[in-house]
């Protein structure tokens, strides 16, 4: 059957996971070296084939997409989604919820203007919370996510938060604290009668009453009570508007088969969550952290905002294609800092010729997207953050096709355009506003980010000075 070649010696139950250290990636490099961009290991009781390198990946998520549409039955796609909703369906339900979710983004102006006021007010609203500072180092992680979470919350439930409520500080703990224990209980994935251990050891009680809390919350925010649906306007107010109102039309039209009701709904929405705040306040807190190593760059990405937009009014995404630097500053933040390093595991559904090997309907298949964003043939210094790889000569922006923080193919990020527009508004109005300096004159935070399955920055403070008018 010529399957992808094995690293060798996997142990009985445990596989190759003996052999993954603090940071994964490290390890599926070395593989990479040794076996080639394609090579088999076993994680658990799973087979996994593990990719590198744009043109496999690209071939196999635009060629072979719908080989490839299952998920392999794990911990995350059983408790904690239930089998439901777009991160955990695959074949045809996928494709009901991701182009239901799809263009209900795009209806509520996801990447267009109507969006960006929206944003753009989160983002003055930061600003007024990081100045109360007063130049105090602080940590500004906890600021951004509140704001970021607004954006997601404006769009799913027409709700926003102010800093300190207590709703928005209990689930943004909650949230905190899952992601914690989703750490110890990553191994449930693979070998899931751990769950039978004793003293909760690998958290799967604590996870599955944080979810359950974390979903009671959602389903509050959504207020269905007091939602006025009407199916005959086709308009809706926000996410969970268009799902009830959707949910009533399949019933009135007795639509019996669909992925449309309130299970896949819930799920959907924990998803857009789950998937839509971390990794946007990563990058955000990855490109201060950036800024804060790099002060010359900083001053010149202050000195274009200065010269476009000026300093009497908010820079908006009509400024976008003028500010040049500021967009490749903030494609090499999305490639330097990585924060989605591997995708999820896919299912292969039938067998797949790739790379002059066959993967086999059954296998679970891991995209390694840090092999294509720090590869030496296509970046040449990888390893050196150089926001000008993206400019030429003309000061133009060069786009690469490489450059691929949110996936490529159909089952990329659902949330591109919204996570494209905040990084840019965001970063705008935070270069416009402040110089951020380390805590300590001369004490540079560090630049090594902690890489689990997502790539975080260490804690740092800053502290924000603001610049005169
Ligand atoms: C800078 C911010 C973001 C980055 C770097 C990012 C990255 C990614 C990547 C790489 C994938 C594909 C993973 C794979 O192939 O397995 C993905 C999927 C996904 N993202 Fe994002 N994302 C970001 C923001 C968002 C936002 C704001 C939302 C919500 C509005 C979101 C919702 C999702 C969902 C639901 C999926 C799963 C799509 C599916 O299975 O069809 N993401 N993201």
């Amino acid at each position: 059957r010529n399957p992808p070649p094995s690293p060798g010696l996997a142990l009985p139950i445990v596989g190759h996971m003996y052999l993954f250290k603090e940071n994964p990636t490290d390890q599926i490099e070395t593989w990479r070296k040794r076996l080639g961009n394609i090579y088999t290991i076993q994680m658990g009781t799973f087979r996994c084939v593990m990719l590198n390198g744009y043109d496999l990946i690209s071939e196999i998520l635009l060629k072979h997409h719908e080989s490839l549409l299952g998920r392999p039955d794990m911990f995350l796609h059983k408790e904690i989604f239930e089998y439901a909703g777009i991160v955990s369906l695959g074949g045809n339900k996928w494709k009901e919820q991701r182009s239901f979710l799809q263009s209900t983004l795009r209806a509520l102006g996801m990447g267009r203007n109507i969006m960006a006021e929206r944003i753009q007010g989160e983002a003055d609203y930061l600003l007024t919370t990081i100045d109360a500072a007063q130049s105090q180092a602080l940590e500004i992680s906890n600021l951004v996510t509140v704001c970021v979470t607004n954006v997601l919350c404006g769009v799913i439930f027409s709700k926003r938060f102010n800093q300190g409520d207590e709703t928005i500080l209990q689930w943004l703990k909650s949230v905190s604290r899952l992601f914690e224990v989703l750490g110890s209980s990553a191994a449930l994935n693979f070998f899931p009668f751990l769950k039978y251990m004793p003293g909760d050891m690998f958290k799967f009680n604590e996870v599955k009453s944080i979810i359950k809390n974390l979903k009671e919350t959602i389903w509050g925010w959504v207020d269905k009570d007091h939602r006025v649906i009407n199916l005959s306007d086709q308009g809706f107010d926000d996410v969970s508007h268009a799902f009830l109102t959707e949910i009533e039309r399949k019933k009135r039209d007795a639509i019996a088969s669909t992925t449309i009701d309130e299970a896949n709904m819930l799920a959907s929405m924990l998803a857009l969550f789950n998937a839509g705040i971390e990794t946007t306040v990563n990058t955000i807190i990855f490109a201060v952290l950036y800024m804060v190593n790099f002060p010359h760059l900083q001053d010149q990405l202050f000195r274009e905002i200065e010269d476009v937009v000026g300093l009497d009014r908010s820079p908006s995404i009509s400024d976008k294609s003028n500010l040049k630097l500021l967009s490749a500053f903030i494609m090499e933040t999305q490639r330097f800092a990585n924060v989605v390093p591997l995708g999820q595991h896919r299912l292969a559904t039938k067998d797949i010729h790739l790379g002059g090997y066959t993967i086999s309907q059954g296998t679970s298949v891991i995209v390694n997207f840090d092999s294509i964003l720090r590869d030496e043939s296509v970046w040449g210094d990888p390893d050196i953050f150089r926001p000008d790889r993206f400019l030429d000569a003309d000061g133009s922006v060069i786009v690469k096709k490489e450059l691929i923080p949110f996936g490529i193919g159909r089952r990329n990020c659902v949330g591109e355009a919204l996570a494209s527009m905040e990084l840019f508004l965001f970063l705008a109005a935070l270069v416009q506003k402040f110089e951020f300096l380390p805590e300590k004159d001369g004490e540079l935070p560090t630049m090594v980010p902690n890489v689990r399955f997502t790539s975080v920055a260490q804690p740092f403070k800053v502290r924000a000075i603001s610049r005169p008018k």
